[in-house]
Formats: structure tokens, C-alpha cells, sequence
């Protein structure tokens, strides 16, 4: 199965990486200077820097070199997702999504965007506790992917399969994404705690609160609770929240020291998907009538709307309730 990656981010180029370990795989780049460093150097200075990367990778800027790929890994941005599938090569071939986010404006999961813009492509998506870094360095790593097509996500998953990279298969392709997208949006939420110094107790409260709000949110979306429970949610939280690998996590880490987001979000090259998300989350969840204050309040700080004072206060002073509500 020829793979073809879209997207030379850290993870689209972690996951190129794994995939010409089991055969063929062409890495498709927004920025000549990474086509040019992966060509030359074998290494992407400008995203996965350090990383040495298979030679056999091949990479290209013109999106037309993936025709005839047996499966389309899509790693860009959420944001960016509409506007690059419009201009791939894809018809009916199998896409398997990456990016962990929801579009602004259509506020559509990316399985959504996708299914408007590549009407005869089957899709599933790949979701999980995966720091590009460690995976493109050999290290352990397991992650969901989910598709309807239980044949299709066995082949797709057996293709990308290594000793040090293990996919589960899953269904429910709405609760892997709603998994990646949540979990962003808390992340920064668990920064601020880190950042304002409030301690290890409110650290666990937020992760278990926050997965409270991503159960809620999934529900409404229609997730099976069993993936929120397992890589794509809890797990990807879990490793999202309690690390400063994350782009995410350190975002909320300024946030706590009380920079402002104008600041932290000027001029960066990396993307900290949660800062997106969190506005169009909040705006889906009010319409769907679901409860998410954690995902409110980070929303709020990023906007400048709040300080970290307010944000914690409005928090801490919410009417008691049952905590299985
Ligand atoms: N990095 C990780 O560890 C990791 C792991 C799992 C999932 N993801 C998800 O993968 C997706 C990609 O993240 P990443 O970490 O690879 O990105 P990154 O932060 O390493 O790189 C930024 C990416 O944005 C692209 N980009 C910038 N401007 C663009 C434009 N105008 N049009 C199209 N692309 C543009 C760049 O080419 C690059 O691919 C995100 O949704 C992220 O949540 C990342
Ligand atoms: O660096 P972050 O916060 O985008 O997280 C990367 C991955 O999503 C972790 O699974």
C-alpha cells in the first residue's frame, strides 16, 4: 500500500516516519525550505528538529505527486484541512484524518469538512496519545484508529503497524475526534493551573472535570463513551495535560504566568490547535445545551476577556452539584 502524507508538520512528518517502514511513502509539504531540508539533510530543521528521517521518505511540494496513493494520511492543521484536500489528489481514495481540531465558522468535525469536500472518499481517523517527537524516535506508542469500515481500518491499520507503534481499531470515528479536539482545549486550561502555581489537586480536578465535559459534549455529538474512555479521550488528556512537550499545555503555562494570548500566539510557527477550537467548542456546546465551564473559561482567557483571576474565581464559585451531573 503506497501511503501519502499531507502535511509536513511534526506529525505528518513523524507519520511518514512509521509508514515507509512498511513500504512506499511520499510526504507532501506546505514550505519549500521543509522539502528542502528533508531532500538534503534528511531531517525537517523547521518541525521535528534533531529527528534523522529515512532517507527512502520521499518528498515533494506539488500535491499531484500523490496520485495513486493506496491511503491519504491528512496532517494539516484543522483549520488549514478544507482548503488543502480541495486541491489534492483524492477521488475515492481512503483518507485517514490526523489533524485534532473543529473548523471555525461551519463549526464541522474534520471528518465533516472531509466528507463535503471528498464526497467519494472513505474516511477514518487516527487519534491518540502521540507526541510526534517520541514517535519518530522509535519510542512506544498506541493510538486509535477509527473507522465504519471495520475491513478498511484493519487494512489501514495493519499498514502502519510497527513493533513501536500500535493502532487499535475502533468504530466510532465521531468520539476518536471528539477525543483530540476536547482534549486541546483543556490542555491549555491545565497550563494555566501549572502556570498560576495552583497546585497538583487542581491539576486532577481539571483532568477529571474536563473529561466530564468531553463525555458530555461526545454524548451530545453522539460518541460511544468507550472511546472517550480509552487513547483517543482520557488517554490523550491524560498525556496532553501533564506535559510540557505540549503545545497546548506550555500555551496555558503562559496564560498562568499572565501573558496575554495576543502575545503567545504572535508569530508562531507551531500550532496549539486548542486555542482554534476552544470558541467554535463552546459556541457548539451552547447550541447542543451541553455544560462545558473548564472549556468556557479557557475560551474566555484567550479572548482576553477574563484574567486568570476571574477564570479560576468563576470556576471555584459555580453552585455545588452531584458530580455525576
Ligand atoms: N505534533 C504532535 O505531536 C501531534 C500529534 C498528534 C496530532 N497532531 C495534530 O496534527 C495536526 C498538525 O500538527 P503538527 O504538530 O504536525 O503541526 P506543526 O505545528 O508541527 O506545524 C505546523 C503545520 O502547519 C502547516 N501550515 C502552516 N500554514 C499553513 C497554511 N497556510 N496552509 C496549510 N498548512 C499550513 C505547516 O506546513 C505545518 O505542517 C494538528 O491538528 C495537531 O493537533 C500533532
Ligand atoms: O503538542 P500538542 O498539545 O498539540 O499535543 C500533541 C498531540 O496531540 C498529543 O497527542
Amino acid at each position: 500500500m503506497r501511503i501519502g502524507v499531507i502535511g509536513a508538520g511534526a506529525w505528518g512528518t513523524a507519520l511518514a516516519q512509521v509508514a515507509v517502514q512498511g513500504g512506499a511513502a511520499c510526504l507532501w509539504a506546505f514550505e519549500p525550505d521543509v522539502v528542502r531540508s528533508i531532500r538534503e539533510e534528511q531531517e525537517n530543521t523547521l518541525y521535528l528538529p534533531g529527528i534523522p528521517l529515512s532517507p527512502a521518505i520521499r518528498v515533494t511540494s506539488d500535491l499531484a505527486d500523490l496520485a495513486g496513493s493506496d491511503a491519504l494520511l491528512v496532517v494539516t492543521p484543522a483549520q488549514h484541512m478544507r482548503a488543502i484536500l480541495a486541491g489534492a489528489p483524492v477521488g475515492t481514495t481512503p483518507l485517514l484524518l490526523c489533524a485534532k481540531g473543529i473548523e471555525a465558522g461551519s463549526m464541522a468535525l474534520m471528518s465533516e469538512v472531509a466528507a463535503e469536500v471528498c464526497p467519494e472518499a472513505p474516511i477514518a481517523v487516527l487519534s491518540g496519545p502521540t507526541f510526534a517527537g517520541e514517535v519518530a524516535a522509535g519510542l512506544p506508542t498506541a493510538i486509535t484508529l477509527a473507522c465504519e469500515d471495520a475491513a478498511l481500518a484493519d487494512r489501514l491499520a495493519e499498514r502502519i503497524a510497527l513493533p513501536h507503534f500500535r493502532p487499535y481499531t475502533s468504530h466510532d470515528v465521531i468520539g476518536a475526534e471528539v477525543g483530540g479536539a476536547v482534549k486541546n482545549v483543556l490542555a491549555i486550561g491545565c497550563g494555566v493551573v501549572e502556570g498560576a502555581g495552583l497546585g497538583r489537586n487542581a491539576r486532577a480536578a481539571l483532568i477529571a472535570r474536563g473529561f466530564a465535559e468531553m463525555s458530555r459534549f461526545g454524548r451530545a455529538r453522539g460518541a460511544d463513551p468507550a472511546t472517550l474512555a480509552g487513547l483517543a479521550g482520557l488517554g490523550d488528556l491524560v498525556l496532553t495535560c501533564s506535559s510540557e512537550q505540549s503545545r497546548n499545555f506550555t500555551l496555558g503555562l503562559g496564560l498562568g504566568r499572565g501573558q496575554s494570548a495576543a502575545s503567545l500566539l504572535a508569530d508562531r510557527r507551531t500550532v496549539a490547535e486548542g486555542a482554534a477550537t476552544a470558541p467554535v467548542l463552546v459556541e457548539a456546546a451552547r447550541r447542543a445545551g451541553v455544560d462545558m465551564p473548564i472549556a468556557q473559561a479557557v475560551a474566555a482567557l484567550i479572548a482576553g476577556e477574563m484574567t486568570v483571576e476571574e477564570a479560576i474565581g468563576a470556576l471555584l464559585t459555580r453552585p455545588l452539584k452531584n458530580e455525576a451531573q
